[in-house]
């Protein structure tokens, strides 16, 4: 017996970000579009314990021990329901490991759905999203999907709607940025600042429930972007690569550095992902519709 989730990846179409909070953590204000790339975490029963494997293109850089946020989440249900955290969880990885679309998020997610049915816990949703924010900020947004804006640190969700299909292109970069690194970049570039209160854009939240792809992209922000470029400057390339492809607009997806680019159709952003892989500016490109669903057991 065994028990399958699947669980999207996110694109961030606003990333407000408020200064520094003592704790270390900046409160945002988040508007998360799940994306229709996705991983696979499967949970097995296990004579041996706790057990992580991770198969993929990037599976090399995924940590098996219990650092691994599926391990993090499978054992934080157990011990909550008082039982032996005994399961393998493999791991079917297709969203880039530290890329700024919440991958490791996506497989705390997904072990937590996925030991929850297999164990027959009958954890209620509001334990499940209070482990989540315990795991990570973006964690809670991988269990509900579709789109969400998250204030707090990102872990406090109101559900948003959405008016129809948007069509995105990934373009995956040759090395992965630190998200804690990236946010140390904010504080750095914004010393002496007065960063304003983090607040989601009213023309961005209507044109997600219009559906309406080019008010979308008029509206679009990251405040994490220019940290992300100070870091990894060749992202300016790949942004430039993509717009001159026909892309409504391209940024940087959360902390990065992926970067994300909308079209205006599906073809639209066929053939920005081909010019985006022959510009030579990034490792890959993939193209994903969104919104996708949250953690489903399949
Ligand atoms: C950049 C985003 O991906 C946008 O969705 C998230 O804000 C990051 O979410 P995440 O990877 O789940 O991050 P966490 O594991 O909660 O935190 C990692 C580190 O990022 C920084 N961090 C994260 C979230 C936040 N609101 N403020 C922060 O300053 C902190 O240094 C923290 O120690
Ligand atoms: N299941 C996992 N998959 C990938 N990385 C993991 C996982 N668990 C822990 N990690 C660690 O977390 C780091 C960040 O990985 P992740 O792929 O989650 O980054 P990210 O997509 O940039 O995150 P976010 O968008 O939420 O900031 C990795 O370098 C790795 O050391």
């Amino acid at each position: 017996m065994s028990v399958t989730v699947r669980v999207p990846a996110k694109v961030n179409v606003q990333l407000a970000v408020g200064a520094a909070r003592p704790d270390g953590f900046h409160d945002l204000a988040n508007v998360f579009l799940a994306v229709g790339l996705y991983d696979e975490v499967t949970a097995t029963p296990s004579a041996e314990g706790l057990r992580i494997t991770c198969s993929g293109p990037d599976a090399g850089e995924v940590p098996l021990d219990r650092t691994n946020l599926a391990a993090r989440a499978a054992l934080a249900l157990a011990e909550r329901h008082d039982r032996a955290p005994d399961v393998h969880l493999h791991i079917a990885k297709d969203i880039p490991v530290a890329g700024g679309m919440a991958g490791g998020s996506a497989d705390g997610a997904g072990a937590l759905v996925a030991c929850d049915a297999l164990w027959g816990t009958g954890a209620s949703r509001e334990e499940l999203l209070e482990i989540c924010a315990e795991l990570g900020s973006d964690v809670p947004f991988s269990l509900v999907g579709g789109a969400a804006l998250g204030t707090g640190r990102g872990e406090k969700l109101q559900v948003l709607e959405v008016g129809g299909t948007f069509h995105w292109v990934f373009a995956m970069a040759g090395r992965g940025l630190s998200t804690p690194a990236v946010f140390r970049e904010f504080d750095r570039l914004n010393e002496g600042v007065r960063i304003p209160e983090p607040v989601a854009a009213q023309e961005l939240l209507d044109a997600l429930a219009k559906g309406d792809a080019e008010a979308l992209a008029a509206a679009v922000s990251n405040d994490l972007q220019p940290a992300a470029l100070s870091l990894f400057p060749e992202l300016a390339d790949t942004l430039a690569a993509g717009r001159a492809a026909g892309a409504l607009t391209g940024l940087v997806s959360g902390s990065g550095p992926t970067t994300a680019f909308l079209a205006k159709d599906a073809a639209a952003a066929t053939e920005i992902a081909r010019a985006l892989l022959a510009s030579g500016t990034c490792r890959s490109a993939r193209a994903a519709q969104a919104p996708a669903p949250g953690a489903t057991v399949i």
